[in-house]
């Protein structure tokens, strides 16, 4: 038995074939080839648009897929979650789908965007927010590129932003969020229904969140003479409860625990001042509750 898996090209690739490499699922790319080869014989694996894999999962040509939660409402596809992905093409947050206008439009707010026309992508998804907002507009569909045809071709666009320099370096303004959007392995009903293939999803997932959960996490080890042991228990963070052993032939110990990279630099000093020594702090590959 096999699982039929779509993996997205373009914007989400690299970070999507860097997920499931720590995941540990490894992808060789033969040039041109949309197969690429896969370390897990239980896999076959198709490169695909972003925007068409929901509608393939939905179908079920794909047993599961990965895309942006944007195009699997722009496709309508009715397909199980298996797991919200927090990652993008450049960081690991959400991005957004948002409308923006000319930096010195007029256009304020939504409710100025009647009898305007606006490029998009997402032309469903922008419609359907449009109508919520008791506006009629004119929806177009656009290929790309759609930041650049404000405000000759449009008075607004609906696109997606991750880190606002698109909106930065065309001068728009943002005057609404439509959609927050992660990525989402999804897959199709009849293979969630089937034991063996939601078993091998479930899998998957734990490693990929797993993966996932691990980056902003780091390890730390360090030596404490036992009579400091209180004082360094203090320091670190409270909810975590360290790993404490004896040292051998020796009335210290050593301390372990993880924690989010983020407090290491204000933590080690102050470890440091409470007494540890030999402090090394690790990356780690997978965390799993
Ligand atoms: N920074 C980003 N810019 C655009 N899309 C992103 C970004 N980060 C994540 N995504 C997600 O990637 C998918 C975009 O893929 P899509 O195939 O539409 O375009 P693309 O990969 O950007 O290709 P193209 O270069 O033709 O625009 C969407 O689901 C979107 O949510
Ligand atoms: O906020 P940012 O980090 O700048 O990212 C958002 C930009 O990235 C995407 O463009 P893409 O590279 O897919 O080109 P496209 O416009 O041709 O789709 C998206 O359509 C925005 O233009
Ligand atoms: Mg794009």
């Amino acid at each position: 038995m096999k699982l039929r898996l779509g993996l997205p090209k373009g914007s989400l690739q690299e970070a999507t074939f860097n997920l499931f490499k720590q995941a540990g699922f490894d992808f060789t790319i033969r040039s041109r080839s949309y197969f690429p080869a896969v370390n897990d014989p239980e896999l076959e694996v198709v490169l695909m648009r972003a925007q068409e894999i929901p509608r393939y999962v939905n179908e079920g040509v794909l047993d599961a897929g990965i895309s942006g939660l944007d195009w699997i409402l722009e496709n309508e596809a009715d397909v199980v979650e298996v797991a919200d992905l927090v990652y993008a093409k450049s960081t690991s947050n959400p991005i957004r789908l948002v409308i923006a206008v000319a930096k010195d439009s007029n256009i304020k707010e939504v409710s100025d965007l009647k009898g305007k026309r606006i490029a998009t992508e997402l032309v469903r998804v922008t419609q359907k927010y449009l109508k919520e907002n008791g506006v009629e507009a004119s929806v177009e569909f656009s290929y790309g590129a759609t930041e650049v045809k404000v405000p000759d071709l449009v008075d607004a666009i609906a696109d997606i932003t991750e880190t606002g320099s698109s909106i930065k370096a065309n001068n728009l303004r943002i005057i609404a969020t439509i959609l927050e959007s992660t990525t989402r392995f999804h897959a199709n009903k009849d293979a969630w229904a089937d034991p063996w293939k939601r078993e091998k999803l479930q899998n998957m997932a734990v490693l990929l969140q797993g993966a996932l959960r691990a980056r902003s996490k780091v390890g730390l080890k360090m030596n404490v003479p036992g009579d400091n042991l209180d004082k360094i228990l203090d320091v670190l963070p409270a909810m975590k409860q360290p790993t404490v052993s004896q040292l051998v032939h020796s009335d210290w110990v050593a301390v372990e625990v993880i924690l989010d990279e983020k407090q290491v630099r204000d933590l080690i000093p102050a470890l440091k001042k409470a007494g540890a020594q030999d402090i090394i702090e690790y990356p780690l590959k997978k965390v799993i509750p």
